[in-house]
């Protein structure tokens, strides 16, 4: 949903017309229309961090409260067009859970996509197993509140016009208390009040004319107000009725509800989100922004210093070591955002989580010594580099967390570095004087090198994650989708016994498979749902014990153990289904690879051939060749699968030969895990 709204800027300013988006979880914010469609966003916020209020006293105002943070303000055209907004915005919400943003791909991220299917093309969905009904109990219940405030909201406004109309007509019909001309006002003030999308249409002279004229006149509006008002009533009724019969149905369900069962859940209400949050399955850049890496990479690239938070909570360092760990939280404290490109390596944030924790001790204890922080950090700031500060975040009661893209690494470095050397290089970056020499020595010294500094009014911490630049062989072109993932197959590595690690495994499928979302087609849907519906049903069982079933062996041997191998939504037939789909794609990269001149969809159709196909039935066979007809090009392929479009067209045959090495690797690795879940499932005589 898109389109017009005034924002509460502050007391000088007022109320400001801007142009608002609400996509993917994201509300973001334009001047103008123009503006969006040329993608200079004046930012963006996550909505499931927000609580979202209808204001009592005007209703065409939609208050989105964030307790402790920045609250946002606005108001719509008139009454419909909040009511739309309020609904497309807890619809968002609801849909897109704090914790979707956590990965590239959450299990969560499938549900939106499954909604967003079900919304665009309702027969999509039904392929493939079951899913889980804590989304949708989430939906429901969180359409229940709205509903209910909605609801509250309109019988009191019913109440008192009623309570306002007996005033200004007594109960036998006649004004003995000469009440008419004094209350007038009242009441239209009332009515304007209630219905502020036609504040006009209480016509007040007339109100002033003589009683008869007056109560025949105005009979009539009275009545279409109180039928307008008792209809939206009614419709809040039938809404709220809705979702109370679907909680009813969920709450009678267990964990797994059937595609047909989602069907029904989202058909019931699909009048009313369709019409309200008119989502698509198109790309959406800002979608890209929160979690795929080469979009998220293109996009830091073209707006430089906009801010695209994701964020995450340290609350689980110590137990884990990778960042799937850090899990996002609905609090607004502690939580850390990170804003970069090349997420923080797992040291740096260990560092950074210890480095939090001892200066708010130190805070706390000590107030001198925040005081003494701030001072020595406060010179090192070059002035000209005020603008690259990103997006703030609190991470404690004192301080704030900043990061920076990729492109602002030089100066992130520069700034971020305690040492003499450093500090020198601060000075020279002010003059724009330093050299890369000086920079690339720089980085390697200090690639987690942790600094505070200030800027405005928090003091703030930053961190420097690894910087892929630095990753980058000579040769390559630009960064492509395989540098920027961040966990690669050919990276696994093997524990004990060669057995897989189920998290690293998990987070590797989870990657590669998401350039699917970058082909924007709902054609795609069924691969994705089936592909994160078994990601996640093995990080289902996996996350019961972690160190249990730290590989995926383990967790497949304890499902032989317990006789549960052919359980509804076993882990085994999970694996065995997401091992044919990696295999599938390893056919296809290998086919790929093999010349320049390779057709996408013979290497798609050959690589079918070989793999997926014996298991399917005549149906799936057809979505397959839907699938196919919504293939990108070859170019669009490669356009997908590259950080800098402008390096790209500049270098095609170059770029396009990295990719090849790239995918030859990738081939490699996937060869190594998938062989040995052949192996693995052979020797315990499993269907593989
Ligand atoms: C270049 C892109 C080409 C994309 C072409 C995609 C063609 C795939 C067509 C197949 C559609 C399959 C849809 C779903 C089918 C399911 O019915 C089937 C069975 O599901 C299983 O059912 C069990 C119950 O019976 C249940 O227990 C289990 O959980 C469930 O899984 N599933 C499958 O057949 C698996 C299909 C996987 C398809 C994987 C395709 C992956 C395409 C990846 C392309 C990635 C892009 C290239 C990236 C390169 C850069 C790194």
């Amino acid at each position: 949903m898109e389109g017009y709204l005034h924002k509460w800027t502050n007391y000088l300013k007022g109320w400001q017309l801007r142009y608002f988006v609400l996509k993917d979880g994201i509300l973001s914010y334009y001047n103008t229309e123009n503006d969006s469609q040329n993608g200079d966003c004046k930012r963006s916020y996550k909505i499931f961090m927000f609580d979202i209020m209808v204001n009592k006293s005007d209703k065409t105002r939609v208050d989105l409260i964030l307790p402790n943070e920045h609250n946002l303000f606005l108001r719509a055209s008139d009454y419909k067009e909040r009511q739309k907004w309020l609904v497309a915005l807890a619809s968002q919400k609801a849909t897109y859970p704090s914790n979707f943003f956590q990965n590239t791909n959450s299990s969560e991220n499938i549900d939106a996509l499954m909604k967003q299917s079900n919304m665009g093309s309702p027969n999509e969905s039904t392929i493939g197993g079951t899913y889980d009904s804590t989304y949708f109990l989430k939906l429901k219940q969180s359409e229940l509140k709205l509903y209910c405030d909605l609801l509250t909201q309109q019988t009191h406004d019913f109440k008192n016009l009623i309570v306002d109309l007996r005033k200004t007509v007594p109960a036998d019909g006649k004004d003995d208390n000469n009440l008419v001309p004094s209350t007038s006002t009242s009441y239209n003030s009332v009515m304007n009040e209630t219905f502020t999308e036609s504040p006009n249409e209480i016509d007040i002279k007339q109100s002033n004319q003589n009683e008869t004229t007056k109560e025949s006149d105005d009979e009539p509006t009275d009545i279409k107000k109180l039928d307008e008002m008792s209809s939206n009533i009614n419709v809040t009724c039938d809404m709220l009725a809705q979702i109370v019969r679907n909680l009813i149905v969920l709450s009678n369900t267990s964990t797994n509800i059937s595609p047909e069962a989602v069907k029904s859940l989202l058909n019931e209400t699909e009048a009313k989100t369709k019409e309200s949050t008119d989502i698509n399955y198109d790309l959406d850049q800002y979608k890209y922004h929160l979690y795929h890496p080469l979009y998220l990479n293109q996009q830091l690239n073209q707006y430089k210093t906009k801010s695209i938070p994701i964020a995450m909570s340290s609350q689980s360092t110590k137990s884990h070591n990778s960042l799937n760990s850090f899990k996002i939280s609905n609090e607004n404290l502690p939580r850390v955002e990170i804003l970069s490109t090349s997420l923080p390596t797992t040291n740096s944030l260990s560092f950074l989580t210890a480095k939090m924790k001892s200066i708010d001790s130190n805070n706390n204890n000590n107030n001198h010594n925040k005081t003494s922080i701030n001072k020595r950090i406060r010179h090192k700031i070059p002035p000209n580099n005020h603008n690259h500060f990103d997006k703030v975040s609190f991470i404690s009661k004192n301080f704030i967390i900043r990061n920076y893209h990729i492109e602002n690494l030089k100066e992130t470095a520069l700034l971020a570095c305690a040492d003499p050397v450093a500090e020198q290089l601060s000075h020279n970056s002010a003059e724009n004087n330093y050299s890369e020499k000086d920079f690339s020595k720089n980085m390697i010294e200090t690639s987690v090198e942790t600094v505070v500094v200030t800027s405005g009014h928090f003091p703030s911490i930053t961190i420097v994650g690894e910087s892929h630049k630095t990753n980058l062989k000579n040769h390559d072109i630009s960064k492509s989708f395989f540098t920027i993932i961040k966990h690669r197959f050919s990276d696994i590595v093997l524990l004990e016994n060669n057995g897989i690690p189920t998290e690293y495994f998990l987070n590797c499928c989870s990657d590669v498979f998401s350039l699917l979302d970058s082909f924007g087609s709902t054609a795609f849907l069924p691969v994705k749902i089936d592909v994160y519906g078994n990601i996640n049903k093995i990080k289902q069982k996996y996350l019961v014990d972690p160190v249990k079933y730290k590989t995926l062996q383990a967790i497949i041997q304890h499902e032989i153990n317990d006789k549960t191998t052919h359980a509804k939504n076993s882990a085994t037939d999970a694996l065995m289904w997401l091992r044919r789909a990696v295999w599938f794609l390893r056919e296809f990269l290998s086919n790929f690879s093999k010349s320049m001149d390779s057709v996408m969809s013979e290497c798609v159709h050959i690589s079918y051939q070989k793999t997926l196909k014996q298991y399917h039935n005549f149906v799936v066979k057809s979505i397959f060749s839907l699938a196919m007809r919504a293939l990108p090009s070859k170019d669009e392929f490669y356009k997908r699968l590259v950080a800098d479009h402008s390096v790209y067209l500049n270098n095609k045959s170059q770029f396009e030969h990295q990719v090849m090495e790239e995918m030859k690797v990738t081939v490699k690795g996937i060869d190594r895990v998938i062989d040995l879940i052949k192996d693995f499932y052979l020797k315990n005589k499993l269907d593989v």
